[in-house]
C-alpha cells in the first residue's frame, strides 16, 4: 500500500519526530495538535522541545513544504496518533486524550485510511480507538466487525526510542507492529517501511500493547534492583558503584545503576498500567515501582543527616547550612523536568530547609516555576561548589570531570556515582 499523505495527531517528544522523519523522506505530512502555539512554532519551522538534530530537520521539512502544522485534522491517507496516556489519580491509565483525538479526525477518514495507534497504551486501548472511530462513523466498516474486509485499517504501533536519540533510534530501532488482522499489520508495515531500517515485526494489537509495557517493566525491575542494592550497601559500609562493576564481571550479571529514583513520564508511569489491569498478579512489577518511588525520600533523608553531622562534628548553626544539588532533568544530558526524581529532592529538602538551597541546571535557562516559588536560585557549577553540602543528582557530562576538590564543600552526596567512577578509572 502506498500512503503519500500523512496526519500526525500529537506534536510531542514522539509525534514531532515521526512527522518530521516522514517528511525528511518527501511525504505530505499534515501534524495535528491542540496547542495553537506549538501549531505556530512548527508552521515557523521552529521547534518547542529539545532533542538533537530536531530543529533542523523540522526546519527543513517546513521551508522544502513537506511539514505543516495545524489544529484541525485534515483528510490523509494514514493517521498517526502520538497524544499523552497519563496515569488517572493513581489508579488507571487514562485515555480521555486518545478518545477526544479519535473523535476528532473520524469525520476525516475514507475507506482504505490506516490508523495506527503509537501512544503508550494499556491492554485493550486499540480495540476501544477503534469503537469510538466506529461510533463516529457508522458509514464506514471496522476491523473489530468487518475483519478483514474493512474500510479502515487499525494497528498499534508502540513508540520505543530513548530521549536524546530519538533520531537514531527512530530509524535504527525494530518496531513491533500489531494490526487488528494481518491486513491491518501489513498496511501498517508499508507504512513505517518508509524510513524504518530495523525490522517490523508484526503481531497482535494486544500483544503490542503488552510489549511496550513489557519492556517498560523490566527496565522498571532491574532499576528498583539497583537501588535497593544502593540502600543495602550504605547501611553495610559497601561501595555500591564497585560491587556492581565487580559482579559485573560474571558472564550472566548484568546490574543498572542506581541514582536517586526513576523519572520521566514513561518508566515511572507504564508499569502501572499493567498493575492497574491485573493487581493481584503483578506482584513483583509494583514492588519495583514502590522501591524506585521510595529512593528520593531515602535521598531527602540522607541530605537531613550530613545537616546533622555538620551541626555536629563542625559546630555549624543549622540555619547557615547551604545545599547545593547537581542537576534536575530527570536523566541525563536532557532538559525533561517532568517526573524528575532530582526536582522532587530538590523541593523536598527547600521544605525542610527554606532559603538554604540552591541549583544546578545545565539544561535550562529559565528557573522554572517550582523552584521560584520555592525560593531556589539557579546558580552557576562554581557556585554550587562552594555550598557546605553538595549533592549530585544527575549524571550530566558537564560534570563528570568534576575535581573533588573544587570549591569549599565539606559534604559530597553522589546518588550516581559518577565522582566514585571518576576516581576509581584514574
Ligand atoms: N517522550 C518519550 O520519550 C516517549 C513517549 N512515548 C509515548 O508517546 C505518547 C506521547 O508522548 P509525548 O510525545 O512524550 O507527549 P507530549 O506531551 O510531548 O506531546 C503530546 C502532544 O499531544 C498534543 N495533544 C493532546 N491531545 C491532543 C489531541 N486530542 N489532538 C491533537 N493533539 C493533542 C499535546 O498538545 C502535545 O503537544 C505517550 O503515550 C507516551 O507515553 C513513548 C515512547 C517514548
Ligand atoms: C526499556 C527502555 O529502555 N525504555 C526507554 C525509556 O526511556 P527513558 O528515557 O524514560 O529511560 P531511561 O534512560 O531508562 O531513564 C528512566 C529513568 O531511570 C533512571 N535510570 C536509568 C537507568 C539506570 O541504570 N538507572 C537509573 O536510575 C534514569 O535516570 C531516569 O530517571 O522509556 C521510553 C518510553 O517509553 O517513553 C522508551 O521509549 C525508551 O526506549
Amino acid at each position: 500500500m502506498s500512503f503519500d499523505t500523512i496526519a500526525v495527531v500529537g506534536l510531542g517528544y514522539i509525534g514531532l519526530p515521526t512527522a518530521a522523519v516522514f517528511a525528511s523522506r518527501k511525504k505530505w505530512v499534515v501534524g495535528v495538535d491542540i496547542n495553537p502555539d506549538t501549531v505556530n512554532l512548527i508552521n515557523r519551522g521552529e521547534v518547542h522541545i529539545v532533542e538533537p538534530d530536531l530543529d533542523m530537520l523540522v526546519h527543513a521539512a517546513v521551508t522544502e513544504g513537506y511539514l505543516r502544522a495545524t489544529c484541525e485534522p485534515e483528510a490523509a491517507d494514514a493517521f498517526l496518533i502520538a497524544v499523552p496516556t497519563p496515569f488517572k489519580d493513581g489508579n488507571e491509565p487514562d485515555l480521555a486524550f486518545i478518545e477526544a483525538a479519535s473523535r476528532a479526525i473520524a469525520p476525516r477518514l475514507k475507506p482504505g485510511n490506516l490508523v495506527v495507534l503509537e501512544s503508550t497504551s494499556p491492554v485493550g486501548a486499540t480495540e476501544q480507538m477503534a469503537a469510538w472511530l466506529a461510533e463516529e462513523r457508522p458509514d464506514l466498516t471496522f476491523p473489530q466487525s468487518a475483519g478483514e474486509e474493512s474500510d479502515v485499517r487499525i494497528a498499534h504501533c508502540p513508540e520505543r526510542v530513548l530521549p536524546g536519540h530519538v533520531l537514531r533510534e527512530l530509524v535504527h530501532n525494530d518496531r513491533v507492529i500489531g494490526g487488528m488482522t494481518p491486513r491491518c499489520s501489513r498496511a501498517a508495515v508499508d507504512l513505517y517501511q518508509t524510513f524504518v531500517e530495523g525490522e517490523c515485526v508484526v503481531t497482535t494489537a494486544r500483544t503490542a500493547e503488552m510489549c511496550k509495557l513489557t519492556e517498560n517493566s523490566f527496565r522498571d525491575l532491574n532499576i528498583a534492583f539497583a537501588n535497593e542494592l544502593s540502600i543495602i550497601c550504605d547501611k553495610q559500609g559497601i561501595d555500591v558503584w564497585e560491587l556492581i562493576r565487580l559482579a559485573n564481571r560474571h558472564p550472566r550479571v548484568n546490574i543498572l545503576q542506581p541514582g536517586p529514583g526513576v523519572g520521566g513520564h514513561c518508566i515511572a508511569v507504564d508499569p502501572w498500567f499493567i498493575v492497574s489491569q491485573t493487581p493481584d498478579e503483578a506482584r513483583l512489577i509494583r514492588t519495583a515501582r514502590e522501591v524506585n518511588d521510595g529512593k528520593p525520600r531515602w535521598v531527602v533523608e540522607k541530605v537531613k543527616s550530613l545537616v546533622e553531622e555538620l551541626v555536629a562534628k563542625e559546630c555549624k548553626a543549622r540555619k547557615k547550612i547551604r545545599i547545593a544539588f547537581l542537576g534536575l532533568a530527570f536523566k541525563a544530558n536532557i532538559d525533561d523536568l517532568r517526573e524528575s526524581p532530582a526536582l522532587a529532592i530538590t523541593l523536598s529538602t527547600a521544605e525542610e530547609f527554606p532559603g538554604q538551597v540552591v541549583a544546578v541546571e545545565p539544561h535550562i535557562d529559565q528557573q522554572p516555576k517550582p523552584l521560584l516559588e520555592a525560593n531556589i536560585p539557579l546558580v552557576s557549577l562554581h557556585e554550587a561548589m562552594q555550598a557546605d553540602i553538595v549533592v549530585l543528582l544527575v549524571d550530566h557530562k558537564d560534570w563528570l570531570n568534576l575535581p573533588l576538590d573544587v570549591g569549599n564543600c565539606q559534604r559530597l552526596l553522589d546518588t550516581r556515582g559518577v565522582i566514585t567512577s571518576v576516581s576509581a578509572n584514574d
